[in-house]
């Protein structure tokens, strides 16, 4: 199971992190009305910490992301707003970064309505519905995606906290799809600053469990 820790700024606080929890990605939010939000000043400072980055992105200009791509050595881009099948398109079709289209859940999904990012994006994210757009701290009701139709791979959002570890490995029984979480709010002392400790137990847990791939 893939684990992205999101929101991180901090150079001592992702040096801890990389060297006592080891995660698979690091999101740095580049959206200025996020609590989180990562200068160009700053993000130039975290190039060179050796794990992969994902820069989230609110309904950014394409010449905006591509930029920082480039610049602050981006793996992936987490399209975190409202981007249309050809926005994401199109910007395919202009870098080798992986793309993750964000769905945002309220009560229900249509279906129907994610396929034509289907050839364009290597995940889904599915986070929490919120005016502020991510970091709520709140779960949306999983059972949404009990009926999720694609093999297209996803990563869980929304809330997550130590205590999720089982219910997320009880939730990839059903659905085989769900290859990774995304952890947030729930493990900040403050805004950008992620508690390590609580980090460490979420991922002794899953290691635990025996699903750590
Ligand atoms: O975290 C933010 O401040 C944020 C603001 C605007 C857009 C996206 C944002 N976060 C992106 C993420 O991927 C978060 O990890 C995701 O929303 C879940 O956050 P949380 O509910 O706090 O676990």
């Amino acid at each position: 199971m893939e684990m992205k820790v999101c929101g991180m700024r901090d150079p001592e606080n992702i040096r801890s992190l990389i060297s006592e929890v080891g995660p698979d990605w690091m999101g740095l939010i580049f959206y200025p009305k996020s609590p989180r939000y990562v200068s160009d000043e700053k993000a130039a400072d975290l190039k060179e910490f050796p794990v992969k980055k994902v820069g989230v992105f609110v309904n950014e200009s394409e010449a905006e992301i591509l930029r920082k791509v480039e610049q602050f050595g981006l793996t992936a881009i987490q399209l975190h707003g409202k981007e249309s099948v050809e926005f994401v398109k199109d910007l395919s079709e202009k870098t080798n970064a992986e793309l993750w289209k964000v769905i945002s859940v309220g009560s229900e999904i249509e279906w129907k309505s994610l396929e034509g990012y289907l050839p364009f994006v290597s995940k889904f994210l599915f986070d929490t519905a919120t005016a502020a757009h991510g970091g709520s701290g709140k779960r949306f009701d999983w059972k949404v995606l009990e009926t999720y139709p694609f093999d297209k791979s996803f990563l869980l959002s929304g809330g997550l906290d130590e205590e999720s570890v089982e219910e997320v490995l009880a939730l990839r029984e059903q659905i085989p799809q769900l290859k990774g979480v995304d952890l947030n709010s729930k493990f900040e002392d403050a805004p950008g600053v992620k508690n390590i400790e609580k980090l460490k137990n979420f991922k002794s847990r899953l290691i635990h469990s025996g699903t750590n791939n």
